[in-house]
């Protein structure tokens, strides 16, 4: 049984005072934390107040994105050695935000995963259709394509660190969520892609999380669908209500 893992990524949302009020009040309402894995990943530049506000609360702070590079001239960019640096444990690879606003490609999202292993952190790596994607019948063949490049040369050891995000594009941000059919048979999917690229030990150890609109009025039924590992919550993460209140519906299905 895998444990449920719910993650929170804040995007370019708050400010310094307002991160630190949102990391204290999920340190102070965390409670146990046995049943179920929880996660931030504050903007860049608020990592290290997070980090250290959430303390030993056992909530674990990762980064939103973190650079294919060590070291070096790379404008702008943050390697994996700084943000773990200040308290990152994980970084988000491959969201649908880089992908379709920034242009990252497969390519990109398989070394920026490569990178974050090398420097001892987890991945989040984000799959997900857009919406004339999956108007044209190509969902799986998208997923597909976004899983195998994103996990090219990862090995079954690292596999262990590696958690996977089914994030339909159109359900981002927009409050139409997948219903827990179109998500199972996706996650579905996914883990038989899993079973096709590792082991049966190493695959069924690999969390899938939802994200798209999750919600705490609709987290008890997506994760309960089939297959769905947790979730990766963008808007309902910026409040403790609303994130505690998702969390606690990974927490009962626990
Ligand atoms: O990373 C999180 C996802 O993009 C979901 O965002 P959302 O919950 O605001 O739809």
């Amino acid at each position: 049984m895998r444990t449920p893992y719910v993650a929170g990524n804040w995007k370019m949302n708050l400010d310094r005072r307002r991160a630190f009020e949102l990391a204290e009040a999920l340190r102070n309402r965390a409670g146990d934390l046995s049943s179920v894995d929880v996660a931030v990943a504050p903007p860049f530049v608020y990592l290290e107040l997070v980090a250290q506000t959430l303390g030993k609360s056992g909530v674990r702070v990762g980064s939103q994105d973190v650079c294919d590079r060590a070291e070096g001239a790379f404008t702008g960019e943050v390697s994996a050695a700084m943000v773990r640096d200040v308290g990152a444990r994980f970084a988000i690879v491959g969201h649908s935000e880089r992908r379709h606003v920034y242009g990252e490609d497969d390519a990109l999202t398989n070394a920026k995963l490569r990178a974050a292993l090398e420097g001892d952190l987890d991945v989040i790596l984000c799959v997900g259709e857009l919406l004339e994607e999956r108007d044209a019948g190509r969902t799986e063949a998208v997923v597909r394509e976004q899983l195998q490049g994103g996990l090219d040369g990862v090995t079954s050891e690292q596999m262990a660190r590696v958690t996977v995000a089914y994030e339909p594009v159109w359900a981002i941000g927009t409050g139409r969520t997948a219903s827990p059919e179109q998500a199972s048979e996706v996650h579905l999917y996914l883990r038989g892609l899993l079973e096709g690229l590792y082991e049966a030990r190493v695959a069924d150890g690999v969390r899938i999380q939802y994200g798209g609109s999750v919600k705490p009025g609709n987290a008890a039924e997506l994760l309960s669908a089939p297959g769905v590992d947790g979730a990766l919550v963008g808007g309902a993460a910026l409040t403790a209500d609303d994130f505690m209140g998702i969390v606690d519906a990974a927490r009962a299905r626990g």
